[in-house]
């Protein structure tokens, strides 16, 4: 893997060009000792790095068959050398109807643990689970990830992998204690157009890198009053809680893996702002009838809540989340640097000094760029776009060869730590509020990402 980034941090650094009212290195500096004095104490060695034992099967098992749960599990079926042995959900008929999918698939019935909010923990403690995926509410990301480390398993989990930061701290603290791995399973990171970009930054094209974008941005105010669509609703009800990013990592994840964020550069505060929170209410008022008991509900969370996060080498991360107003789908997915610019929804591109600067460039002329899992295995089946499936494929090739997971724990705290700074930022009148450096100071070490090499 050339791992470019470090370089051009340093060029940045050589050169004086670090951005933001004259911040000088002696700044820098002490902005990274300010944030040293508040790690705790570590409880175990780094992860960063730390390959996987090797597995001929990776033995899997899976909390939360909802909607992403189970659309998830044919792709794991999909993959050689991986066994689903056990499943788990609070609904007991999710886990008959994707225990009946696997037995379907001609494969071995897996055990079933369902029923109650605590079965997962009987999952955990299985001899015959290598692998934890949980796909649940978010509110049991964490507790359920650290039972699964507890008990020996590395786990991967959806986004995002926690909700407040001592619960991103007890994830690192615990995948350091157990050696176990803790995975953000950010699918928007195996992406086509966020792989090429990838490679293409890493490849220097773009120049020395200056700022990038990221978004959710998904209309999802039917599926949010459904009755149906989440269990008991719970997504809906973070809109009464907390007035912040609710799901950064779609967005973050691509473009920190652009600038290497955690393996030569780090982020180190995000200023947050919100809009007036408008557009849930505007649909209930036009949708639901005036005895529905959601009309007891205040909606806190501002319609869309816009980040500036800071690098330490002084780049700039805009990172927005609007699910509750009518638009088409977009993460941004945005990246400009010294030499040229990307922005995607839809994909185009400038680059010097070939471009013409009165007219975008196509996309498509870069597919010779792709990273080796669009051109050798992608896009495989599945949804959005192919990205899950590549995602599982990376994960069970890492398992299976002992190599270091794409993505590690302080990624996936880092990448998760918007939604409570966010609305810490937001409480405090915009004020900037300082990320914690998970890696305790490793920040800079290059170590294997996303940009890796075909084994
Ligand atoms: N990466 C992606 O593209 C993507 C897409 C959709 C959802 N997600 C994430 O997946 C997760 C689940 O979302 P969803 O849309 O499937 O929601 P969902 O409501 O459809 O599914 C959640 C499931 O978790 C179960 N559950 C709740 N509490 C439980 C407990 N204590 N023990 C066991 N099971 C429990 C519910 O019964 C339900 O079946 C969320 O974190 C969401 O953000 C990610």
């Amino acid at each position: 893997m050339v791992d470019r980034t470090p370089l051009s941090r340093r060029t940045l650094l050589r050169t004086g060009a670090v951005a933001g009212a004259g911040l000088g290195l002696a700044d820098l500096a002490a902005g990274s000792a300010a944030a040293q004095q508040a790690w705790p104490a570590a409880k175990g060695d780094s992860m960063m790095g730390v390959p996987f034992e090797p597995l001929d099967t990776v033995r899997v098992g899976i909390i939360g068959l909802g909607n992403r749960g189970a659309s998830m599990l044919p792709l794991f079926l999909e993959l050689e050398g991986v066994a689903i042995t056990a499943l788990c959900d609070a609904n007991p008929d999710a886990v008959n109807r994707a225990a009946k999918a696997v037995v379907d698939a001609g494969r071995p019935e897996p055990a079933k643990h369902g029923g109650g909010d605590h079965d997962f923990e009987a999952l955990c403690a299985r001899d015959d689970v290598d692998f934890v995926y949980i796909a649940t509410p978010w509110e049991w990301h964490t507790p359920m990830a650290v039972m699964a480390m507890r008990n020996g398993k590395h786990v991967g989990v959806e986004c995002p992998a926690g909700v407040t930061t001592a619960e991103l701290w007890e994830l690192v603290d615990t995948s350091e204690q157990t050696r176990r791995h803790c995975i953000q399973l950010e699918n928007c990171c195996y992406g086509q157009n966020e792989l090429r970009v990838l490679r293409m930054a890493h490849d220097g094209m773009f120049g020395d890198l200056l700022y990038g974008a990221g978004a959710y941005l998904h209309d999802l105010r039917e599926l949010l009053f459904s009755k149906t669509y989440y269990a008991k609703q719970w997504r809906r009800a973070w809109h009464t809680k907390v007035n912040g990013d609710l799901y950064p990592t779609h967005g973050l994840g691509p473009v920190a893996a652009y600038l290497d964020v955690n393996r030569g550069d780090r982020l180190t505060r995000i200023t947050s702002m919100s809009t007036p929170a408008l557009g849930l209410a505007a649909y209930r008022q036009e949708h639901l009838p005036a005895d529905d008991p959601a009309w007891q509900e205040p909606y806190v969370k501002g319609d869309a809540t816009m980040s500036l996060i800071q690098t330490e080498a002084g780049r700039v991360i805009h990172l927005v989340h609007d699910v509750s107003n009518g638009r088409p789908y977009s993460r941004l997915n945005q990246l400009q640097g010294t030499k040229g610019v990307f922005e995607d929804y839809p994909p185009r591109i400038y680059l010097e000094p070939t471009g013409n600067p009165h007219e975008w460039g196509s996309w498509d002329d870069y597919a010779g760029h792709d990273h080796w899992l669009w051109k050798d295995v992608g896009p495989g089946p599945g949804g959005h776009g192919g990205m899950d499936y590549l995602m599982l494929y990376r994960l069970a090739q890492t398992m299976r060869l002992g190599l270091p997971p794409d993505i590690d724990v302080y990624d996936s705290a880092t990448w998760s730590a918007p939604f409570v700074l966010s609305a810490e930022s937001i409480a405090g009148g915009s004020s900037a509020v300082d990320f914690p450096d998970f890696t305790r100071g490793r920040w800079d070490t290059p170590h294997p990402g996303t940009d890796s090499a075909k084994p």
